[in-house]
């Protein structure tokens, strides 16, 4: 470890968000219409100031239903889902994590999240890579390969000044490896974002220690932005709690189980001070347990 690494924060300047936790029916208009009114009014009511990016959460435009993915699915980049989130991010000159939506190509359906800088261009697509097929007695069984294909990669990319980020959806968030590629050089990622919809049998067991966990084991941000939850509605039921986690592994901000902004300053200069503190990023043993980053064998997205 050298100082000079140590002073050098992979995240240039401090981040501003908002974390829209919604509820999504069965009715796509008027989803989208309410994505609309929920963007506007974050841009609005910002208790952070000036907002850099708004996050949505999992299939924010459909139900997480097997049997209703395909019925939901976009083409990308033409769907009209697409078309929207581009221009929300012009308009109000934001990044948009956009959560994720069922996508359509040829026969296959995926799970996809897009974000788009403030000029409304696409500058990432990831494709939900590990599905989630759970069988939990007496919990939830659900089982996404039953509709949706993998993706195949990781996917890191470079929000605008700010420096490089990973995304994962949901059930990715269980597989550390995707946020240690996203985290180690050659990306030096300042933050994870996982839009999610975990439910009320894992959400309580797993939801807060696994992303804690990845802020933790890679020292950097760690954001969820979850579905409000929808007792009246009756179908799956999120768990909601949208998170913000810092390098420390300590949660900033915390949304409850109805609908709700979220908001939060991801602060540049408290990265590199529990990298210095604690410095376990500097002290890793690729001689001891192998190196599957530096080997050149991950599959990661373009930046
Ligand atoms: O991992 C979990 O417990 C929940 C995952 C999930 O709901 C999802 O991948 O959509």
């Amino acid at each position: 470890m050298t100082s000079a690494a140590v002073l050098k924060s992979p995240l240039a300047k401090s981040l501003k968000v908002a974390l829209i936790q919604l509820k999504a029916g069965a009715d796509k208009t008027a989803n989208l219409a309410k994505v609309t009114k929920f963007i506007d009014e974050a841009v609005k009511t910002s208790t952070v100031g000036a907002l850099d990016l708004i996050m949505l959460p999992e299939c924010f435009n459909s139900p997480y239903a097997v049997d209703q993915f395909r019925n939901y699915a976009e083409l990308i980049p033409t769907g009209e889902t697409t078309s929207i989130l581009s221009q929300l991010a012009k308009k109000h000159e934001v990044f948009i994590i956009g959560g994720s939506i069922p996508e359509l190509d040829g026969e296959k359906v995926y799970n996809t999240s897009l974000t788009f800088n403030p000029k409304g261009e696409i500058i990432a697509k990831h494709r939900k890579a590990h599905l989630f097929d759970i069988d939990i007695p007496n919990g939830i069984t659900f089982k996404e390969s039953i509709s949706l294909s993998g993706g195949d990669k990781a996917t890191v990319f470079k929000l605008g000044e700010f420096g490089n980020v990973g995304l994962g959806i949901c059930y990715d968030i269980r597989f550390p490896e995707l946020a240690l590629i996203a985290s180690r050089a050659p990306h030096n990622s300042f933050a994870m974002f996982y839009p999610g919809a975990f439910n009320t049998t894992t959400g309580p067991l797993h939801w807060h220690v696994l992303a804690r966990s990845r802020s933790i084991d890679n020292e950097i941000y760690t954001v969820l932005c979850s579905p409000a939850r929808d007792v009246e509605g009756g179908g799956y039921q999120a768990y909601g709690h949208s998170l913000v986690v810092d390098p420390y592994g300590k949660v900033i901000a915390e949304a409850g189980e109805g609908e709700e902004i979220l908001f939060a300053e991801l602060d540049k200069d408290l990265l590199p001070k529990a990298r210095e503190s604690i410095p376990v990023h500097y002290q890793r043993r690729f001689d001891i347990y192998g190196d599957f980053v530096g080997d050149g064998k991950s599959k990661v997205s373009d930046l």
